[in-house]
């Protein structure tokens, strides 16, 4: 693509790298004269890079490549949605953060749900377990998991009082619409059960992951609810930084791993480890970057 590079734009770029201000904050600025976002950065990415080799780009006009935008690294740039503080604001109740991990962005919250509504939720879900299906990476269809084995169910947005109240506690932590949150997934784990290492995020390998991410944009962050103790086994496991989170009624693990640009952030991988003893079961809630539109 080419765009239009005046000399006070191009100077003005230059003296800035040259002077070492990070690209995150170029970008913003341009962002701030309404360049959109993933042209900002593209723009930023070019001129940085002739910069670098010593070869600041003349001025006039500029050929930017976008594709490297979606295929360079991950730009980690954006603090957690929760914030930094130790006691969040969850609107009817507080939530403590236990830990924070800064890449993958992860926060282990504590007492997001209290005992009865755990209950509550199991109880509402239980009778509409059907074998977990996912999407085939290959056909698109909708096939039985066999690398999750465990039994789940959705609930619909806003579908009882209290999917409605856990929804707007995700709402006022995160700062993420309502409306961009899936419908709230509950999955049960027996012994022997896991879910095998993976991204939240939707591979556009396929044209149903496409389409879906077409309507509501992809995924960026999810919010894991732990809805019983687990006897032995079952944490969920981020495999990449070498973190288990402990399954524990209540508690709640939040990681994030999709920013402004669109990228998705591969050390977001992670699994559920295979339940050793007991059952368990969690309560997941994907958010989108847009308000979330289902399949017709
Ligand atoms: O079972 C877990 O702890 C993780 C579940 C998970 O990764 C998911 O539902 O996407
Ligand atoms: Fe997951």
């Amino acid at each position: 693509m080419i765009v239009n590079f005046p000399q006070d734009v191009r100077d003005w770029l230059v003296a800035h790298l040259e002077r070492g201000t990070p690209p995150a904050t170029i970008t913003a600025q341009l962002e701030a004269q309404n360049v959109p976002a993933v042209l900002a950065a593209a723009i930023v990415d070019t001129v940085a890079h002739a910069v670098a080799r010593g070869a600041p780009p003349p001025a006039g006009q500029l050929h930017v490549d976008e594709t490297p935008v979606a295929a360079a690294p991950f730009r980690h740039e954006e603090p957690l949605h929760l914030g930094r503080a130790p006691v969040l604001d969850a609107g009817d109740r507080r939530v403590q953060v236990l830990a924070r991990l800064e890449r993958p962005a992860v926060a282990l919250l504590s007492g997001l749900l209290d005992a009865r509504e755990c209950a509550a939720l199991i109880a509402l879900a239980r009778p509409r377990l059907d074998a977990v299906r996912v999407v085939d990476p290959q056909s698109g269809e909708d096939v039985i998991a066999e690398h999750r084995s465990s039994e789940g169910m959705f609930f619909r947005p806003l579908e009882t009082p209290l999917v409605e109240r856990i929804e707007r506690r995700i709402e006022k932590l995160t700062g993420i619409p309502l409306a961009h949150g899936e419908g709230i997934q509950v999955l049960r784990y027996r012994p022997g059960a896991q879910s095998t290492p993976h991204f939240d995020f939707l591979l556009p390998a396929n044209a149903a992951n496409r389409e879906s991410i077409e309507r509501s944009g992809q995924r960026i962050s999810t919010m894991v609810m732990y809805l019983n103790d687990v006897e032995s086994g079952g944490e969920t496991a981020f495999t990449e930084a070498g973190l288990s989170v402990t399954a524990r009624e209540g508690n709640a693990v939040y990681f994030q791993y999709g920013n402004r640009l669109g990228q998705s952030d591969h050390a977001s991988v992670h699994a559920g480890s295979p339940v050793l003893a007991g059952e368990k079961w969690i309560a997941t809630k994907w958010l989108r970057a847009r308000r979330f539109v289902p399949r017709a």
